[in-house]
Order: structure tokens, then C-alpha cells, then sequence
């Protein structure tokens, strides 16, 4: 088959094979052409193709060459107008011939519509097509994006400056993130973030994953919200070793770990202990903090069940900070705005490109894809997957909140029993209060809290960039139990930090919030799981709840209450 013929089979997906573009292309098995050459013809094809849409449609194109689908039309016209070797077949194959018979016409409308674009030559209209621009023309659908992309310079690796003068080379700085989520979504523009360190926001579809300084790890594609954590936590070297209590695929890992390397003097030691409980997740966690290069500081304790650890062992008798970044129904998740449309032509005056596309070596015309919108003839590619730091869980909201806080507060008391711990933060990418806020009450009421000398880090004790972000906790009456006055609460809510998703601060939903006690409130003896505490969660069950076991507390799930008490009892938690 030629790289024509493999590139339109995975494009029009028949089988409707999951992923993006990219995933799609690398787990093909018996390609001819290789995985690389393919994404470029796809990539390349769908950035022109806005531009080359219409010079087909007005070559009759389709009309005369039945063999030709709209995409191989797109993909072949792309080579013959654009690429550098014309198209890649023999002077003898059927497409090549198909696409040839038409140059003269092609060329010569193309031409027209450079010149229409207001582009004297190629390589500006190039540029212009790189850039996005022609996509904001294209019937003014540009809307602004609310989701940059966002990239944590990962300082283990390189610094901010180093990635200025390389990767962001040629890129305008401006002191406006609303200039980023306005511009062309390719364009060269970057904005440093004012609350988080070596956090750059660029145009969402700034293709950096090709990069590099992405493929070596030197930058991180992090939302911004997901960076709050780690940096709230603000880990220091006398704060002993740090546990990340949930760690995959890593983000947060592998940012506590470039801070706790920046800060780290020769002969001092301080590590990340990043416990995952999922197998699968274990192995994305532990590639990503290869990538990071940050193994020296990072120990993976995987497919480990946090909540199996003995708060009172010697292990984790150094351990100083907690960060807890538990499942959640992820409803602060936003889609990425970094999808490319692939505008395909249509036949003029003829059949949409919606009839089926037959399998068999005879091409017809076609729904070349599940996902082509008919009514605009596009289709929509997400060229890169990228782990997500949250699998949403479904099933009915109510009952999922009250299983998801359960085991939210239940893993937050469990962090709070390590002997030597003095601070811990809390995160969530949910947007409910439930897990949010409602968590942090019922956490400073629980006995956990209490006996240990637990409260929350207030706004003013916050890391500089983080006091003054100003999205706060806010209250929903009748939810959780509250018995401090007015005043306490304020304080609480206060010292919450939130994230909104879809506003200007191009952010996730995200809720964040760190609980410290000072040295002289760190009790002697261990306080013990109370039967109060413990029965605040009873693991999630399979019947009725509607809850995954798997997707969230695997193993602990299935313990009937009684056993699970005993069981905590015996190893002293
Ligand atoms: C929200 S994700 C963490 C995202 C991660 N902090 C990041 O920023 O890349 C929660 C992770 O915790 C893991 N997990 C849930 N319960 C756990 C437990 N009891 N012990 C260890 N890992 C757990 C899940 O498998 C999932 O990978």
C-alpha cells in the first residue's frame, strides 16, 4: 500500500480505533511507510488544507478522478503543490497519475490563492499557514482559546533563560496572557506566568511535542493549576524526605523533585517518594521521571498502595511533607483547544464526502472518517495523547461525590498520622465542594487532625505567588458540618485556593490546600485511627454505588468494614 493509501486508512479509521492521530499511527502494525513520514503528511496536509479545500473543489478535482477519496485528493494535492520530492510513488502508480493529469490547474489556482491571501511569495505564505493565521480567517471561527498551552521549564534539565534562547527563540514576550489566548493558535508568542516559576503559557496549538527540548524533557506540558501544589507545598531541605501519596503520570513527581534538586547544597540529601498504586499508571510514572531525569531524587514505590504504608515506620520516619493529589471525578478537566481540522473538499455540485469508504482496494468516495463533521466536511485530528493526571469516573454524580469524598477525607487522615510530617497539601482537579472544601472541614474536624495538630496554612503563610492569586474556597450551606464561628470558617475559605476552568486565566478547575502544624503541636506518641475516622469512609462498593472499584481504591475496596478496622488497628495506623 502506498504511504497515500496508509495515510487516508488511518485518517478515515473504519474501525474507529481510539486516541489521537498520533497513537493511532504508532500501534498500526504492517506499515509500509514509516509512523514518522505519515503523522508529517497528516500534519502537513491539515495545516494547508483550509488552503487547499477550495483550490480542488474548483479543479473539479474529485469530479474527474473517481479512484481520488477527499482525503487522498488532500494528502496528494498537498505533495504535488508543496512537498519538497513532489508525490512520493512511482511516475507509473495510478494516484500519482490521478494527481499529475490535474497540475497545471492545481498550481495555477493555488497561485490565485496565495496571491488572495495577500502573499507575494511561498515562503510568507508559509509562514502565515504555520502560524495559524489563515485558521482565524478561516469564517471568523476563531474564538479565544481559554486553555493555553501551558509548559513548566523543567529545571533539573535546563532553565528558563536556556529555553528562551532555544526552543522559544524568535517567540514575542508579552505581559498579557490574554495576547496568547487571542493569537493565531500557532503563532510565536508566550506570556511567563507571574504566579508560578518557570511556567511559560503559548498559543494552544503551538506544536512543541516534536520538540527537542519536549522530547528530552527539558520542558513539561503542565496545566497551570496542576503546578500549585507542589510549589504550595514548598518543599525545603530541612523539611525532610517528601511523599507524593498518588503520584502518575507524574507532573507533580517530577515538579517536586526539580525543586527539591534546585535547592539541594552538595552533601544533603532529600528525596521524593512517589507512591502509585495502578500498574499501568506505575510504568508512565516511571518513564516520565527518566524523562525528567529525575531518578536521582525520585524513588517510585510502584503499583503501591498508599494507604498501606505504617505512618509510624522507620521508612518514613524522615518524611517531613505530603503531597495528595487523590482521585477525584476530574470535573475541572478541560479539553485541550489542540485539535487540528482537516478540511476536506467536497465534489461540486455533486456527493457530500459522506458515503462509506469501501475496504476493499477499490476506493470509493467517502465517510473517510467517524469523526468528519458533515455538515462542514472537517475532520478533527488530536495529533498527541497525553496521559491525563485524572481518568473521570462515572456514574451518578451525587453518589460519586459522597464515595469520592469518602475516600478523600479517609487517605487525607491517613497522611496526617505520619509521625514527622509537618505539612501536607490537598488537591483535587473536581470542581465540587465535596471533594474540595467539604474534604478540608471535615479533615480539621477528624480526630486525625485534632490529635495531631493539624490546621490549615493560611493565605498569608502562602509561597508569594500563591497569596496572591486570588480565587479562593467558597462555602455551600448544608453540606458538611461546621462547628467553628463565622470568623474560623472565613479563615478556612481564605487559605483554600481554587482554580476556575473557562475564564481568563486559561486554567483547569482545580482545588488546592496545604495543612501545616508546628514542631511543638507534633505529638509524642502517634495518634491512632479512631473508630470516628475510620468509619468516615467504608471503601467504595460495587453495588448501588455505582463506583469502579478499580478506578480508585482497588484492593482496600472489597475488605468488608469490620476487617479493614482490625486490619489498621493491628499495623497501627
Ligand atoms: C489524580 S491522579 C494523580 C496525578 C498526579 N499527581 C500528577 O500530577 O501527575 C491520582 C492517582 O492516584 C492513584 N491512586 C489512587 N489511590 C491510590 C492509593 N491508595 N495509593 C497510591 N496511588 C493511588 C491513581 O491510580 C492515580 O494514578
Amino acid at each position: 500500500m502506498s504511504l497515500y493509501y496508509e495515510a487516508a486508512a488511518i485518517l478515515a479509521n473504519p474501525d474507529n480505533i481510539g486516541g489521537s492521530l498520533k497513537s493511532r499511527i504508532y500501534k498500526k502494525k504492517d506499515l509500509k511507510s514509516t509512523p514518522a513520514q505519515i503523522f508529517a503528511l497528516v500534519a502537513e496536509s491539515s495545516k494547508w488544507s483550509v488552503v487547499l479545500k477550495p483550490v480542488i473543489e474548483k479543479c473539479g478535482l474529485l469530479a474527474e478522478e473517481k479512484k481520488l477519496t477527499p482525503i487522498l485528493a488532500l494528502l496528494l494535492s498537498h505533495d504535488l503543490l508543496l512537498a519538497k520530492n513532489g508525490v512520493a510513488a512511482p511516475a507509473n502508480h495510478v494516484l500519482k497519475l490521478a494527481i499529475t493529469r490535474h497540475k497545471a490547474r492545481l498550481s495555477a489556482e493555488f497561485t490565485k490563492a496565495r496571491i488572495q491571501h495577500g502573499h507575494a511569495a511561498l515562503d510568507a505564505f508559509r509562514e502565515a499557514v504555520n502560524n495559524g493565521e489563515l485558521d482565524k480567517e478561516d469564517g471568523a471561527v476563531q474564538k479565544i482559546s481559554r486553555h493555553p498551552r501551558w509548559v513548566r521549564v523543567n529545571t533539573i534539565k535546563s532553565t528558563l533563560d536556556q529555553q528562551l534562547s532555544t526552543t522559544f527563540k524568535g517567540f514575542r514576550e508579552t505581559d498579557n496572557l490574554k495576547d496568547v489566548l487571542l493569537a493565531a493558535k500557532r503563532s510565536k508568542i508566550y506570556y511567563k506566568d507571574p504566579n508560578i516559576p518557570n511556567l511559560l503559557a503559548l498559543p494552544s496549538r503551538i506544536d512543541l511535542s516534536r520538540s527537542p527540548a519536549y522530547t528530552s524533557g527539558q520542558i513539561i506540558f503542565q496545566d497551570k493549576a496542576s503546578c500549585f501544589p507542589a510549589y504550595l507545598l514548598d518543599p525545603v531541605p530541612g523539611d525532610g524526605d517528601v511523599i507524593d501519596a498518588t503520584a502518575a503520570p507524574g507532573n507533580k513527581t517530577t515538579h517536586l523533585a526539580a525543586i527539591v534538586s534546585s535547592q539541594l547544597r552538595t552533601g544533603q540529601k532529600q528525596k521524593v517518594i512517589a507512591f502509585e498504586r495502578d500498574k499501568g499508571r506505575t510504568v508512565t510514572l516511571q518513564k516520565m521521571v527518566k524523562l525528567a531525569s529525575a531518578n536521582s531524587v525520585v524513588q517510585v514505590k510502584g503499583s503501591s498502595d498508599f494507604l498501606a504504608t505504617t505512618p509510624g515506620s522507620g521508612e518514613f520516619a524522615n518524611v517531613g511533607a505530603i503531597l495528595l493529589d487523590p482521585s477525584c471525578s476530574g470535573t475541572g478537566i478541560v479539553g485541550r483547544d489542540d485539535a487540528i481540522k482537516m478540511h476536506l473538499p467536497e465534489v461540486q455540485g455533486g456527493t457530500k464526502s459522506s458515503q462509506k469508504l469501501d475496504k476493499s482496494k477499490k476506493r470509493k468516495r467517502g465517510d473517510e472518517a467517524g469523526n468528519t463533521s458533515e455538515a462542514t466536511a472537517t475532520l478533527n485530528l488530536h495529533l498527541d495523547d497525553s496521559t491525563p493526571e485524572e481518568t473521570p469516573i462515572e456514574g451518578k454524580l451525587s453518589e460519586r461525590l459522597a464515595a469520592l469524598s469518602k475516600f478523600q477525607l479517609h487517605i487525607l487522615n491517613h497522611a496526617m498520622r505520619f509521625a514527622n510530617a509537618r505539612k501536607i497539601t490537598y488537591s483535587t482537579c473536581s470542581i465540587h465542594f465535596e471533594e474540595n472544601e467539604g474534604v478540608v472541614f471535615q479533615a480539621l474536624a477528624s480526630s486525625a487532625a485534632k490529635q495531631g495538630g493539624w490546621r490549615v496554612l493560611a493565605r498569608e503563610e502562602q509561597v508569594d505567588g500563591l497569596k496572591n492569586w486570588h480565587r479562593r474556597g467558597i462555602w455551600e450551606d448544608e453540606k458538611v458540618s461546621c462547628d467553628l464561628d463565622e470568623g474560623s470558617k472565613r479563615e478556612v475559605l481564605n487559605a483554600c485556593i481554587r482554580c476556575d476552568k473557562d475564564t481568563e486565566e486559561g486554567t483547569m478547575g482545580f482545588f488546592v490546600a496545604a495543612f501545616v502544624r508546628d514542631a511543638e503541636n507534633v505529638p509524642a506518641q502517634l495518634p491512632e485511627a479512631t473508630v470516628d475516622d475510620v468509619e468516615e469512609w467504608n471503601g467504595f462498593s460495587d453495588d448501588g454505588g455505582g463506583e469502579k472499584t478499580e478506578d480508585i481504591d482497588g484492593a482496600a475496596v472489597q475488605q468488608p468494614e469490620k476487617q479493614k478496622k482490625k486490619k489498621r488497628k493491628a499495623s497501627g495506623q
